[in-house]
């Protein structure tokens, strides 16, 4: 490809920092041609030639001399519609929507094979840290065995400000949602599905695997409590929002999202406000860490210019684990340790724990800690919502390989 002609869907913060960092890319050999947005008289941030934008997606799907999609909007659904009509018609895709990529991906696979046409997404995972294309290509063997660490910067953005800075959790959210860290929907952050859709793209690329969203339990920071906050201080650790994808043996693998407590010795514990951290653990290389922002305008922008100047040399993921041979199966079939703090809810009419370790009792909230199995937790996980009920991980079952 010589010149890179853009189709942009979305102008919003990631848009705009699209269109900042094309500009200043003089190597990119990419030009913006096109903006699709829902209301092209909204004022912006970034300013811009106002006959660049549509509202007609047509207008751009149907623009000969656009040669490279880029989909950046909030809207999965929509996204769906562009993203695949693109690719049927054999435009290459760059997109940052985990949301739709975690639903469809299988599909867009697919399409990208029997299409022969490229869809890229590095900046869907962890903003500006480069994890999908360095599973795809380094990591490209059977040594991989772990992928785990904080994967959403607006969760953790709130927990370092409540925890480190005294601040309110709803002044914390307040802030990530103004500096354009949080989903239009903050649900999406803090109820942990940011993760989880970030976690199922990237076991795609860790293990060659697709597992649907909704069989991977999911358990987010909504319901913390000041309790929870003191109990952590006392035991120096902190809590943070943890993603992670394990090998538990040759033939397994689990996968879940949930807080967890993180001792100071451990790479994510230094990882705060809206950076993120993931930590790859391989047979003969142990582990090794990556760090950076994960959210926000330019942060995001500079992994879609990424990838934009990657088809520059018409690169494509090839999905080469789908192909492996014995690859490993998920289950549910682990013990986690577990705390569970609990004003009114009958914790213990809800979740069978094999073990109580520990349980106290006082008037402002109860805890117990317990073993338990994760496939217990996922069949519980609709009884868990809404109530007054905080979980976090002990890192116990995999405590002799985490660091
Ligand atoms: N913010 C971040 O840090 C990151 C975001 N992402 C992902 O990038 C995507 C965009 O996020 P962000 O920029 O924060 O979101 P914003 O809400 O800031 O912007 C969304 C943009 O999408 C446009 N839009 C929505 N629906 C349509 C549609 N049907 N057709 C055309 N345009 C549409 C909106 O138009 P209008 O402006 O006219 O309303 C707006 O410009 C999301 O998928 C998000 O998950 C990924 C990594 C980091
Ligand atoms: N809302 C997301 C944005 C980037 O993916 C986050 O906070 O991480």
């Amino acid at each position: 490809m010589s010149k890179i002609k853009i189709g942009l869907f979305g102008f919003g913060v990631v848009g705009q920092g699209i269109y900042q960092v094309v500009q200043k890319s003089k190597n990119a050999h990419a030009e913006i041609v096109k903006i699709c947005v829902r209301d092209p008289e909204k004022p912006r941030k970034v300013e811009v030639d106002k006959s660049l934008f549509t509202t007609s997606a047509d207008e751009i799907l149907d623009n000969r001399d656009i040669n490279l999609i880029v989909e950046v909007i909030d809207q999965a659904d929509a996204a769906y519609s562009i993203v695949k009509r693109a690719l049927l018609r054999g435009i290459p895709v760059v997109s940052g929507n985990k949301t739709m990529l975690a639903h469809h991906l299988p599909e867009l696979i697919e399409i990208q094979k029997t299409h022969n046409v490229a869809l890229l997404y590095d900046a869907s995972s962890c903003g500006s840290i480069p994890v999908i294309r360095n599973l795809e290509e380094y990591y490209d063997n059977d040594l991989l065995l772990e992928v785990k660490g904080i994967l959403n910067g607006s969760s953790n953005y709130i927990l370092s400000r409540v925890f480190d800075h005294a601040e309110s959790y709803d002044s914390a959210l307040a802030q990530a949602q103004a500096l354009g860290f949080a989903e239009s929907d903050p649900s999406f952050d803090i109820e942990g599905y940011d993760s989880l859709f970030k976690l199922v793209i990237i076991t795609v690329h860790a293990l060659g695997t697709y597992v649907a969203p909704e069989k991977i339990f999911t358990y987010g920071i909504s319901t913390i409590h000041d309790s929870d906050i003191r109990y952590a201080r006392e035991k120096n650790v902190k809590i943070k929002l943890v993603a992670q994808v394990v090998k538990v043996s040759d033939e397994h693998f689990t996968m879940f999202v949930m807080p967890e407590f993180v001792t100071p010795s451990k790479y994510i514990y230094s990882v705060d406000d809206e950076y993120n951290g993931v930590v790859i653990r391989g047979e003969c290389y142990d582990r090794q860490f990556m760090f950076g922002k994960g959210a926000g305008s330019l942060p995001t922008a500079s992994s879609i210019l990424s990838d934009i100047m990657a088809r520059l040399n018409n690169y494509r993921y090839e999905y080469k684990k789908q192909n492996y041979m014995q690859k490993p199966d998920y289950t549910t079939d682990i013990t986690l340790k577990v705390y569970v703090r609990y004003k009114e809810t009958d914790v213990h009419g809800i979740l069978n724990f094999t073990k109580v370790h520990e349980q106290y009792t006082s008037e402002d909230s109860n805890y117990v800690i317990g073993d338990i199995q994760l496939s217990e937790l996922l069949a519980k996980r609709d009884r868990l919502r809404g109530k007054d009920v905080f979980l976090a991980n002990i890192p116990i079952f995999f405590l002799n390989r985490d660091n």
